[in-house]
């Protein structure tokens, strides 16, 4: 039986992409808890928020989270899911938590290319990209503190799969 793994890390730094490559390495289900919320919403994060607040989505964030994690399964969170102490706790102690670790200037150059504010709407009410350097200050610890492996995701999406398979199967060797 395998546990699921947990992608963490900034807007941008590839959880989406990544984990549908990761999934199918090892030939496990796929799921975006982002993806997930905006089905089950029926809305976009950016309307939801619009209407509900930040707090009311971390809650349907939350609930999202421990409904989707199962075995086998390869999970993309949301950027915040790291804010919450419960999250943590529970992603770390349920599978395996890998953060996706990107500089400032290539998360920049990522959510300028594809805003996609749909699912991005700005925190502060700075636009996105001028907000990040401070949202990372504020996270970079909580990411830290959540992972069980950090991994460069500055690379292709081909190298940070292998990069994160690797540090699997260490995982594996001293369990
Ligand atoms: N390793 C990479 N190299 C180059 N571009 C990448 C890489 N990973 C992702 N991208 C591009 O960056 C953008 C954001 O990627 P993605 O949506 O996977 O990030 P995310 O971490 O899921 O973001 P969010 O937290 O908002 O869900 C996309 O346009 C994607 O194609
Ligand atoms: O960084 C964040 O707090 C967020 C990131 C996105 O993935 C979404 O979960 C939402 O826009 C919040
Ligand atoms: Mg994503």
């Amino acid at each position: 039986m395998s546990f699921p793994v947990y992608l963490i890390g900034a807007r941008g730094c590839g959880k989406t992409t990544v984990g549908k490559l990761l999934a199918r390495q090892l030939d496990y289900h796929f799921c975006d808890t982002d993806q997930q919320l905006q089905q089950h919403l029926e809305q976009s994060i950016a309307d939801y928020v619009e209407q509900y607040g930040w707090e009311m989505f971390r809650q349907q964030e939350h609930q999202t989270l421990t409904a989707v994690a199962s075995n086998n399964t390869v999970v993309a969170t949301g950027g915040g899911i790291i804010l919450r102490e419960d999250n943590r706790h529970h992603m770390s102690h349920s599978g395996t938590v890998i953060w996706l670790s990107v500089d400032h200037q290539i998360l920049v150059e990522r959510l300028t290319a594809d805003p996609e504010i749909g699912q991005r709407p700005t925190l502060t009410g700075r636009p996105i990209t001028e907000e990040l350097y401070d949202v990372l200050q504020q996270r970079t610890p909580l990411y830290q503190q959540a992972a069980h492996h950090v991994i460069d995701a500055n690379q292709p999406p081909e190298k940070i799969v292998t990069d994160i398979l690797t540090a699997l199967s260490h995982d594996a060797l001293t369990a």
